[in-house]
């Protein structure tokens, strides 16, 4: 399906702007920078943007989209830049998810209490619900099992009709039952009742929506004659399905990205439906700079992708520092002080990162500890738990220089019911309209940078209580602490454990983070911590084009982050490995003891 590459560089601008087109190219290879300045180029050439039509520009991640929205500079007022999500949930869901109906004619959301869209967390309360109403589910003791499976639900979209079920099929067998999959909807209907919708929830009502009512579609690619996708290969199938109607509409549609970086089979995406992308006259570009990493990494990366059709070459004839590996000891933190000395060695003085597959991995290389104190909390008092997440999500988004996110957030857990009456643990009857609600939110991230740089080690309870008092002399009444479950947790727990488990979806500025939080990123130096061998056989024997896993195409982001500097930390190694990594250029870098 790849035949007929038109050959591009990321300097390239089109004088044919209004065919859908499909730009694949490698990592580094500029493929965000050329997406940037095409916009710019429809921008100044187009003749089909009206006043009120836009180009709709989507990304991966809201970090992506901040990104773009920089990058675009004096641009922005003719543009929209979202994550699908936000775009499907502002343009389809909440204007028009009165229209889906069950089979009574009731609305199957309760729009009035709908506030945007959440992660798929099985409560305690809503696991007790669900269980009653399903038959079989009453007799399964194991909470924490049901809580996997609920929480790994997703909508399958098979030959035009839809399955919720778990991602994972045994998840749904428990002990001696297993969940029928028409078990599964009363789940979900519990909490759109309650006008909650998850993420996933978002991409299946859109598709409804458009399915039952199509003109809703001319009306959405009248708004946004052009639609350009970023890390298209990450692409879920329902979503691919939308964008190729809104082409049927009319708009252009142009697709960017890299099949052998396609890491989210998990959440439903395949290498290949961004490999068999086609929409009527598509022009089809490829772009085989790498612009990023040095010679020797990216010698290594062809390597990595020797069974695709992309090889890419370097343009930084100046960099060329050896790839190096460091067999790690017990003591991680040695490892990761032998990584900054080889930096300095090297004169390496800018930005790193530490890269590793799991979140287990992060904690490990952190040194903290993992504990459930965020379920426990939920448990304990809900409304509580979310305020709290909420703000201490808003702390950490500031810490990582998200201010406008981190303002969002804050009035995101501020929530109100339709008479603007702030929800609990705020006591009854206070009215709050959005401009309150925007400049308590500043007030109070000025609280929460004051008050948890200096209180880390306190307990919750404390903190509470400090919240409790500064909210006061704004005017809005907490609901106090009394006896009981919270009061018991708040005690037991510190803010910075709290904030160690608080893991965010998405990072900008982290030492220490998932590979998939690294995508689209690149620093000077990178250390990617492999605690298996069989992650090391990915590197020897990869298999980039893999339908059964991702495994490859995931070290592969990984090694594509790095600029200059690459170093593989692993397990130690037996000789025919290190015979091998010697034939694949990549030297080693002896562990020494180095005293902190
Ligand atoms: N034409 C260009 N002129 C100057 N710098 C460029 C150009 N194209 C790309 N770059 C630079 O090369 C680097 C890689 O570009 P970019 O981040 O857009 O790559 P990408 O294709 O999106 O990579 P990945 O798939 O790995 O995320 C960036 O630092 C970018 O600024």
């Amino acid at each position: 399906m790849m035949d007929n590459q038109i050959v591009i560089s990321s300097d390239d601008r089109f004088a044919d702007i209004d065919s859908h087109f499909r730009v694949t190219a490698g990592p580094g290879a500029g493929k965000t920078f050329w997406l940037v300045e095409h916009i710019k180029n429809v921008l100044q050439n187009t003749t089909k943007l009206l006043y009120t039509s836009k180009i709709s520009c989507i990304t991966y991640t809201t970090i992506g989209a901040e990104e773009i929205l920089n990058r675009l500079g004096d641009n922005l007022d003719k543009v929209d830049v979202s994550t699908i999500h936000s775009f499907l949930y502002a343009n389809i869901v909440k204007p028009y998810v009165h229209l889906l109906k069950d089979s009574s004619g009731n609305m199957i959301v309760n729009v009035e209490d709908m506030e945007g869209h959440f992660e798929n967390i099985a409560t305690q309360g809503k696991i007790y619900t669900w269980q009653k109403q399903v038959n079989n589910a009453r007799f399964i003791s194991d909470k924490k099992k049901i809580k996997k499976c609920l929480e790994n639900l997703d909508w399958i979209l098979e030959d035009g009709d839809f399955t919720l079920k778990p991602r994972k099929d045994y998840l749904r067998k428990i002990g001696k039952y297993s969940i029928k999959i028409e078990d599964f909807p009363i789940y979900k209907q519990l909490y759109w009742a309650e006008g909650i919708i998850h993420h996933e929830d978002v991409l299946y009502f859109s598709y409804k929506i458009l399915k039952e009512h199509p003109l809703i579609l001319e009306h959405i690619s009248a708004k946004y004659p052009y639609m350009f996708l970023d890390e298209f290969q990450d692409t879920n199938p329902i979503q691919a399905e939308i964008i190729k109607w809104l082409a049927k509409a009319g708009t252009v549609v142009g697709v960017i990205g890299d099949p052998a970086q396609s890491i989210y089979s998990f959440q439903g995406a395949s290498r290949t439906d961004f490999v068999n992308f086609y929409l009527p006259n598509q022009k089809d570009y490829k772009i085989e700079n790498n612009r990023r990493c040095g010679k020797k990494i990216v010698d290594l990366l062809n390597h990595v992708r020797k069974n695709d059709e992309l090889i890419q070459r370097s343009v930084r004839n100046e960099s060329d520092y050896y790839v190096h590996y460091i067999e790690c000891s017990d003591d991680l933190s040695q490892t990761l002080s032998n990584f900054h000395k080889l930096r300095s060695e090297l004169g390496l003085k800018n930005n790193y990162c530490v890269l590793t597959r799991n979140n287990e991995s992060v904690k490990k290389l952190k040194n903290t500890e993992l504990t459930d104190i965020w379920i426990t909390l939920n448990e304990a008092d809900q409304n509580r738990e979310r305020l709290l997440k909420g703000l201490l999500t808003a702390y950490k988004l500031v810490v990582d220089g998200r201010n406008e996110l981190a303002v969002k957030e804050v009035i995101r857990s501020l929530r109100t019911d339709k008479n603007r009456l702030i929800k609990p643990p705020f006591q009854d009857n206070q009215y709050i309209d959005d401009i309150s609600k925007r400049s308590i939110a500043v007030d109070l991230l000025e609280f929460l940078l004051n008050e948890i740089n200096q209180s880390l080690n306190f307990t919750l309870f404390v903190f509470y209580e400090s919240l409790l008092n500064f909210l006061q002399s704004k005017g809005y009444r907490l609901k106090k602490v009394a006896n009981g479950k919270f009061k018991t947790t708040s005690e037991r727990s510190t803010i910075q454990e709290l904030l160690d488990n608080l893991i965010l979806p998405e990072e900008k500025s982290t030492e220490i983070r998932t590979i998939h939080k690294a995508k689209g990123t690149e620093f000077e130096s990178v250390l990617i911590y492999l605690n298996d061998i069989k992650e090391i056989e990915n590197l020897l024997t990869p298999e980039i084009d893999s339908e059964v896993n991702d495994d490859t195409r995931i070290l592969y982001v990984a090694m594509s982050r790095a600029e200059d500097l690459l170093c593989i930390a692993c397990p130690p190694l037996e000789k025919s490995y290190k015979e091998k990594f010697t034939n694949l250029n990549i030297i080693e870098r002896q562990l020494v003891t180095i005293r902190v």
